[in-house]
């Protein structure tokens, strides 16, 4: 859970590092900020510590700095603390706060388990796996505490990738300054249990937010069905995937929503257009339209001739387009060459296998690697699942670690696209992150062991709370 203010900006650690170099060069001293830091932590450590005796894990860099404060703070304020230290530097502003700290120090091999653990090891300096004793230690206090307070990040998790590397558990995590990628991807977003956010007065700036409510314009008086947009969605060998986006690119805000197949996919809700599409031909004669504002391929379309043919009429059209499923399948590793041609917005929606089949492995996480696909291929993509990165080809970049687990159910994907053909029917450039953040919205509506179906029945709610 993630209760931070939306739209939080999102810094990789080499981006903080650069955001608290400006703070320091604009006067505020590293002491001062390590204090406020640490001041924010020690506030929510008393606020759950309920008395309870606290272990405070101080390592080696400034997050230990910044565990020192906790503990003189919450020492203080007269709860009963312990520090367990791992070595640590003399100088500097860490070294400074230590010197602050005259309560009781163990080593971390020596120190015994306390109730409320604070884990001040390592935040966004982690640069290699823990191991040895420093990692049976961090693993063996946090188990047996009843409640485990990160600072930034739990230790043992990579910053820009949220690779786990040998890191334990939290119950909450207090992001310092900013949201780091690892707070939205997995496993390390699992990792920090909720997520609170402290403004420690370093002004942030980043292309990468986290999702967030967006606001969205009811019609206008003299909107018609065409002006709020059409979208086309093609039908193929399993008609009920096409229909799921249909309905909820209608539901999603779409004026007309058109499904062009052989019409196999039965009757659906009666505001659904039938138009039968035998051939590529028939589509592309279909595509004529200059009044479809996007189309939709991929749900359920197949992998046969007649598909490929489908998809090469849809991706040489001049439309909007949205490909998923089975489409980002039959692009393959031709995606960036067929795609980054297109003249009109192009919208990718692969989970994760679906993207291997599309691009090189390559280096880094999720982050790295979707925001470099995104480029190549000038095309804006939704890399879905429980971490979703929406990585748009200028660089932006919206994240979204906070979606219901019941969403992995077959058809959702499927809701999704509808849903990103409605949202950039009329142009819109965060048509994706609207998208994604109904969908979210709708699940988390839609309560437990809901289906595909259900979801669509949720948008409308949604969308009332962005109205
Ligand atoms: N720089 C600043 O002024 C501020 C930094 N802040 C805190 O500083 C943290 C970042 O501090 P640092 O850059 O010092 O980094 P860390 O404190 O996260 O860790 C760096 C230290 O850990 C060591 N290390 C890394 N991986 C290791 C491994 N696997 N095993 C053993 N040792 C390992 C490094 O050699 C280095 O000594 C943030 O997460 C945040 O908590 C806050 O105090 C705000 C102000
Ligand atoms: N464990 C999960 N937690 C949160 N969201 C998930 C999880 N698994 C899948 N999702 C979401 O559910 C949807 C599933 O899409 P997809 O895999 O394409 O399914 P389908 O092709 O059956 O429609 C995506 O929006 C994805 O982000
Ligand atoms: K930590």
């Amino acid at each position: 859970m993630i209760r931070v203010p939306r739209g939080t900006p999102v810094l990789t650690a080499e981006q903080m590092r650069a955001a608290e170099q400006a703070c320091f060069d604009a006067g505020v001293s590293q002491e001062e900020l390590m204090e406020r830091a640490g001041t924010a932590v020690a506030r929510e450590a008393a606020r759950f510590a309920f008395g309870r005796p606290v272990l405070v894990l101080a390592g080696p860099g400034n997050n230990g700095g910044d565990a020192y404060v906790v503990a003189r703070l919450l020492r203080q304020w007269g709860h009963d603390v312990i520090v367990a230290a791992l070595g640590g530097k003399e100088a500097g502003a860490a070294g400074m706060m230590r010197s602050r700290w005259d309560g009781e120090t163990v080593t971390l091999d020596d120190a015994e388990p306390r109730p409320v653990l604070v884990d001040g090891l390592f935040g966004t300096g982690m640069s290699r796996a823990l191991e040895g004793e420093a990692r049976k230690a961090l693993h063996r206090l946090s188990q047996a505490a009843a409640f485990v307070l990160a600072i930034d990040l739990p230790s043992g998790f990579a910053t820009d990738s949220g690779e786990d590397l040998g890191g334990a558990p939290a119950t909450a995590t207090v992001a310092l300054g900013a949201l780091k990628p690892a707070h939205l991807l997995m496993p390390a977003l699992e990792r920090c249990g909720t997520v609170l956010h402290a403004d420690i007065g370093i002004p942030g700036e980043s292309d990468i937010c986290s999702l967030s409510r967006p606001h969205l314009v009811a019609p206008a008086r003299d909107s018609h069905k065409y002006s709020r947009g059409l979208v086309l969605v093609v039908e193929g060998e399993m008609p009920g995937a096409a229909r799921l986006s249909a309905r909820a690119a209608l539901h999603g805000g779409a004026g007309y929503v058109m499904l062009a197949g052989q019409g196999g996919g039965g009757n659906g809700p009666d505001a659904l257009v039938h138009r039968s599409v035998e051939s590529a031909d028939d589509l592309q004669h279909l595509l004529g339209d200059d009044r479809i504002s996007a189309v939709v391929i991929g749900p359920g379309l197949g992998r046969g001739e007649r598909s490929q043919a489908l998809l090469g009429v849809a991706i040489a059209c001049e439309h909007r387009l949205v490909i998923d499923g089975d489409a980002l399948t039959l692009l393959g590793r031709d995606a960036e060459r067929r795609i980054s041609g297109r003249t009109a917005e192009t919208v990718l929606t692969p989970h994760e296998g679906e993207f291997g089949r599309m691009f090189d492995d390559g280096d880094g996480g999720k982050l790295d690697r979707t925001v470099s696909a995104a480029r190549r291929i000038c095309a804006t993509i939704v890399h879905k699942g429980p971490d979703t990165v929406i990585a748009h080809p200028d660089g932006r970049v919206v994240m979204s670690g906070d979606s219901s687990p019941w969403l992995s159910t077959a058809g959702t994907g499927d809701v999704l696209a509808g849903l990103c053909g409605a949202r950039m029917a009329k142009g819109n450039a965060h048509a994706a992150a609207e998208a994604v953040w109904l969908h979210t919205r709708a699940a988390a509506l839609a309560g437990p062991a809901f289906c595909a179906d259900d979801l669509i029945g949720r948008i409308p709610d949604a969308i009332g709370e962005c109205v």
